[in-house]
């Protein structure tokens, strides 16, 4: 079993020596791609992958004394608190031994964001953003089969709206800091693929 994660302070899960590390953030609604185009750019480029939900569901699993809340909060859609969600990112990245990373899932709002900012102290090298109507991230959420409990029609619905109201803004903000780096995701698997491993061949 894993050791669950502290209560959250500030002082103690500062982590400054990725002070140097290379961050791109991965964006897009539910479905649009992320963790499928991650998992391809690690394949070509010597980045780790790191998704904030996956880690929040290993902590569930670890029996982590936040699991109750964390578990709730994801079947209701909501974002759960930036503190815990920072403190796994970041343990994940010390424990991980690189120096690159995709960041997918995250920054999800402004706390999010904000959180990151001032306990990692990193500022992403680019963002990268999935662009996709909803009804075809519906389609594809529908039909992803991991038996993940947030992924029925009446939290995919609450999922959406959280992402246009709290995460559009956070694309926004990237947009205007120029580090914007918007993708088409609503083409097959490949093309979507062959336009990032375009981006990442000129990016880094
Ligand atoms: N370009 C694509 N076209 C069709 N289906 C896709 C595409 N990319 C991913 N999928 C499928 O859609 C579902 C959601 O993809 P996933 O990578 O889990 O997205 P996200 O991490 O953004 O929620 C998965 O079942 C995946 O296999
Ligand atoms: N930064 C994050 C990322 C995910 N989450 C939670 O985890 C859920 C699933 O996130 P995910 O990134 O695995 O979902 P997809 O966009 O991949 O479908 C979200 O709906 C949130 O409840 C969070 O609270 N904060
Ligand atoms: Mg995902």
């Amino acid at each position: 079993m894993e050791t669950p994660i502290d209560a959250p302070n500030k002082d103690e899960h500062e982590c400054p020596r990725w002070k140097k590390s290379t961050v791109v953030f991965v964006l897009g609604g539910p479905g649009s791609g992320k963790g499928t185009q991650c998992a391809n750019v690690v394949k070509h480029f010597s980045y780790t992958h790191f998704s904030a939900g996956d880690l929040l569901r290993a902590e569930i699993k670890s029996g982590s004394e936040f699991g109750a809340m964390i578990q709730s909060m994801i079947a209701e859609g909501r974002i759960v608190p930036s503190e815990i969600t920072v403190k796994l990112l970041c343990k994940a990245m010390e424990e991980s031994g690189n120096d690159k990373f995709l960041i997918d899932g995250f920054p999800r709002n402004e706390e999010n964001r904000n959180v990151f900012e001032n306990v990692a102290r990193i500022e992403p090298a680019f963002v990268l953003f999935f662009d996709c109507p909803e009804e075809e991230l519906e389609r594809r959420i529908m039909s992803r089969n991991q038996g993940r409990e947030d992924d029925n029609i009446e939290t995919i619905k609450k999922r959406f709206k959280v992402f246009v109201e709290s995460t559009l803004p956070i694309i926004s903000y990237y947009e205007s800091k120029g580090k914007l780096r918007k993708i088409n995701a609503a083409k097959s698997s490949e093309e979507v693929f062959e336009a990032v491993r375009v981006l990442f061949a000129s990016e880094t």
